[in-house]
């Protein structure tokens, strides 16, 4: 399968069932800001509070095979296999469908994820050990816990100022591999001198030539 980072603000997204684990994955699908309808006779009390609050839409029924027209993401999320297979079913195959207790006829899976200061983390093992997806997020995450939020700024001014500073491809690239080294994680100091560096390289690009 193909990881990509895909943008579902405002997206269509429909859920089919109100169970536990329809309110997992809309738990986590809900800090990209899709639009998100549930379709489900019964509904959790964690749905409810969403419902009420307006963060989510119910349609208080079973499902219908219209219910996933013009949506773009589907989570397949019933107790009855049966019906998770209808609404397989339903589906255009442009849709991109999620089957709860069908992992090998999903279009996508949801990784294990983790998200701090522009930084996503996403592990999967292809269904082989979710707990161990968790694991390795877990630990990949305390790498990113780690890290001084001024060194993540630091690489992105850098990246900046390299990007629309007059340098060649070459010195581009050594630059950009010169500030992940080891001693500008937390040292301000060493920081700083590399950004006069940079600045001076920035401003006076006749210096580049030499
Ligand atoms: C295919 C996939 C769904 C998809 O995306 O299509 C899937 C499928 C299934 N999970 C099952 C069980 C459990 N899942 C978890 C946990 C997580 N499951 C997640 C993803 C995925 N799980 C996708 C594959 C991802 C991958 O492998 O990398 C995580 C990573 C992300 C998330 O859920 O958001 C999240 C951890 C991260 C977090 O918590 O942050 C735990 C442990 C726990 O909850 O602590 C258990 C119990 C232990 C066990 O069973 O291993 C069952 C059996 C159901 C049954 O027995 O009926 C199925 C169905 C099957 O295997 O057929
Ligand atoms: N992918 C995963 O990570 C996991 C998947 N599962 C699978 O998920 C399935 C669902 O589990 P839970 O959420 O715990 O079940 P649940 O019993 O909490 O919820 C089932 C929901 O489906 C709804 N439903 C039933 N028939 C419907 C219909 N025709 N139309 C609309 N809604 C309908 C019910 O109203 C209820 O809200 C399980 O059968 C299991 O196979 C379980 C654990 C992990």
């Amino acid at each position: 399968m193909l990881p990509m980072m895909v943008n579902i603000r405002n997206k269509k997204v429909i859920v089919i069932g109100g169970g536990k684990i329809a309110a997992k994955r809309i738990e986590s699908l809900l800090r990209f800001q899709p639009n998100i309808t549930v379709v489900s006779p019964v509904l959790e009390e964690r749905l409810h509070d969403l419902v009420k609050s307006d963060v989510i839409e119910h349609i208080a029924r079973s499902f219908h095979k219209s219910d996933v027209k013009g949506t773009f993401l589907v989570i397949a999320a019933t107790d009855d296999t049966a019906v998770n297979q209808r609404v397989k079913e339903s589906c255009q195959t442009n849709q991109l469908i999620n089957i709860v207790d069908d992992p090998a006829n999903s279009s996508f899976h949801f990784p294990a994820m983790y998200e701090k200061n522009e930084i996503t983390i996403a592990v999967t093992t292809s269904g082989i050990s979710p707990m161990l997806a968790k694991n390795l997020r877990d630990e990949f995450a305390a790498i990113v816990d780690g890290m001084d939020p001024e060194y993540l700024l630091f690489l992105k001014e850098v990246r900046h100022l390299v990007k629309e500073g007059q340098f060649t491809k070459e010195q581009k690239r050594i630059l950009l591999k010169e500030c992940l080294e080891e001693w500008y994680h937390s040292n301000s100091i060493q920081r700083s001198i590399f950004m006069d560096k940079i600045l001076d390289l920035y401003y006076h690009p006749q210096k580049n030539k030499r």
